[in-house]
């Protein structure tokens, strides 16, 4: 393993390493040097006399590294001593897509050898680099050490460096990996990702023989096709039901039912595998939208904009200024998926929301409780709605009652699809 390492290593040096000390601020930025550098300390304010570490996974395999990225957090979490804060840490080339290798930083604080030997288990036995951090001299420098594995864990330093402050990067490091790991712009790109994982998690199988009858759409539709979109408790089941009825159409979803039995199952893998189903269940709905639409316009709860609005403000990390520019290609539409006639996003104030949920009473999934937990997210998720592209979607004020909205769509529905 320490060959596989040191190839990997010839470039450590150009990398950047972030690490999120707290959420609501810039991460700390620092690269590696042969010597200190004159600036000030890198991690002065938010670190005292911790012993440290960062992990970060070595695997080739994209699902390998996802799968054990995902399980490592809770491994850590229930292994290492509870003084011992876990915080995320991204390795990267500045502002080069695809160049993250994601990780952990460890701030220990426990003064017992449980960590170096928690680590030292993963070192042994996992696809990890294991770094120490020491803070030394009379200028209270900090160096990083890179470890080689053993039979017995701990081996020897690999390599020294100095830990010197980097320049904030122009994109923030969550925002390089998004296409292809968090969000698919082809069928192609999603299928790969559910045929690999065919091995190790069985219920794939079922999900891609249900995708390979799918039926395929014609660019263009007969009759029109509405997309509605919101988060949660926005008032979308409500609205879809009654425009259906209002224009005599068909009510489709995405993710359609035939794959709710696996939808469970997939929500409890890591972004890369979950994401690449919802989009999967995207190109089987727009099978359904072409087959309908020939008929009848068609309303669909949920489609594109819900796949990829999550899938981003999910994985960039942080303040809403992280997200990737208005504009960014991670914005656009598949250029093989149906495009809708129209889209309308649903939005209200997070009160509202708040109380209707309530009313509700519901059992939640885990991003629900997330959205609600988190003030953050929620606007992450608006804002990512807002600068999709292709069709943008038009933003409905969703707080008068169930009716006034009603008649709002109606009105702008007539407006833009002529119906
Ligand atoms: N315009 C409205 N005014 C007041 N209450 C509403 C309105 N529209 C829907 N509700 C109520 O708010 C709650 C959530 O509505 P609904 O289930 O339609 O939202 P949703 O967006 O489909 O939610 P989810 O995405 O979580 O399934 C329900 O109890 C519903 O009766
Ligand atoms: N087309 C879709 C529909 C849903 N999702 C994901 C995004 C959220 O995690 C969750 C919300 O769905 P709900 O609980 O309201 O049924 O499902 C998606 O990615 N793509």
């Amino acid at each position: 393993m320490a060959r596989r390492m040191m190839s990997r290593l010839g470039q450590w040096s150009s990398y950047v390493f972030a690490v999120d000390f707290d959420m609501n601020s810039d991460p700390i930025y620092f690269a590696l040097a042969s010597k200190h550098s004159e600036r000030p300390q890198v991690f002065r304010n938010v670190l005292a006399d911790e012993i440290c570490y960062s992990l970060h996974v070595q695997s080739d395999d994209k699902i390998e590294r996802a799968k054990f990225y995902g399980g490592l957090k809770n491994k850590l979490s229930k292994e290492l001593p509870p003084e011992c804060t876990i915080l995320e840490m991204s390795t990267f080339q500045p502002n080069v897509k695809d160049s993250v290798i994601k990780g952990y930083f460890l701030k220990d604080a426990s003064k017992s050898s449980a960590t170096e030997r928690v680590l030292g288990e993963l070192l042994r036995n996992d696809p990890v680099y294991v770094c120490s951090y020491l803070c030394e001299g009379e200028d209270r420098q900090w160096s990083q050490h890179l470890w080689s594995n053993t039979e017995d864990g701990w081996g020897e330093v690999l390599e020294k460096y100095c830990v010197v402050p980097a320049e904030k990067p122009e994109h923030h490091p969550s925002t390089l990996n998004i296409i292809n790991y968090d969000v698919f712009y082809s069928f192609e790109d999603a299928y790969k990702v559910l045929q690999q994982c065919v091995d190790i998690i069985p219920e794939s199988k079922a999900v891609l023989e249900l995708v390979d009858q799918r039926l395929k759409s014609k660019e263009k539709t007969d009759f029109p096709v509405i997309v509605i979109e919101g988060l949660d408790a926005t008032g979308k089941t409500t609205l879809t039901e009654s425009l259906t009825e209002a224009l005599g159409a068909t009510l489709l979803k995405s993710p359609p039912q035939c794959l709710s039995p696996w939808r469970a199952r997939f929500d409890t893998e890591p972004p890369l595998i979950r994401r690449a189903f919802y989009a999967l269940g995207n190109y089987l709905t727009a099978g359904q939208i072409g087959q309908e639409a020939r008929q009848t316009p068609v309303i669909v709860d949920r489609y594109w904009h819900s796949t990829a609005a999550y899938a981003i403000a999910t994985a960039v990390g942080g303040k809403l200024g992280n997200l990737p520019q208005a504009g960014s290609e991670v914005y656009g539409w598949p250029g093989d998926l149906l495009r809708p006639s129209l889209v309308l996003m649903l939005s209200l104030s997070s009160q509202e929301r708040m109380r209707r949920l309530q009313v509700r009473g519901q059992d939640k999934t885990m991003e629900e409780e997330e959205l609600e937990a988190n003030h953050l997210f929620r606007q992450k998720v608006e804002e990512a709605y807002q600068r999709i592209e292709g069709p943008a979607c038009v933003t409905v004020d969703a707080s008068p009652s169930p009716d006034q909205v009603l008649q709002q769509v109606l009105l702008l529905i007539r407006e833009k699809c002529h119906l």
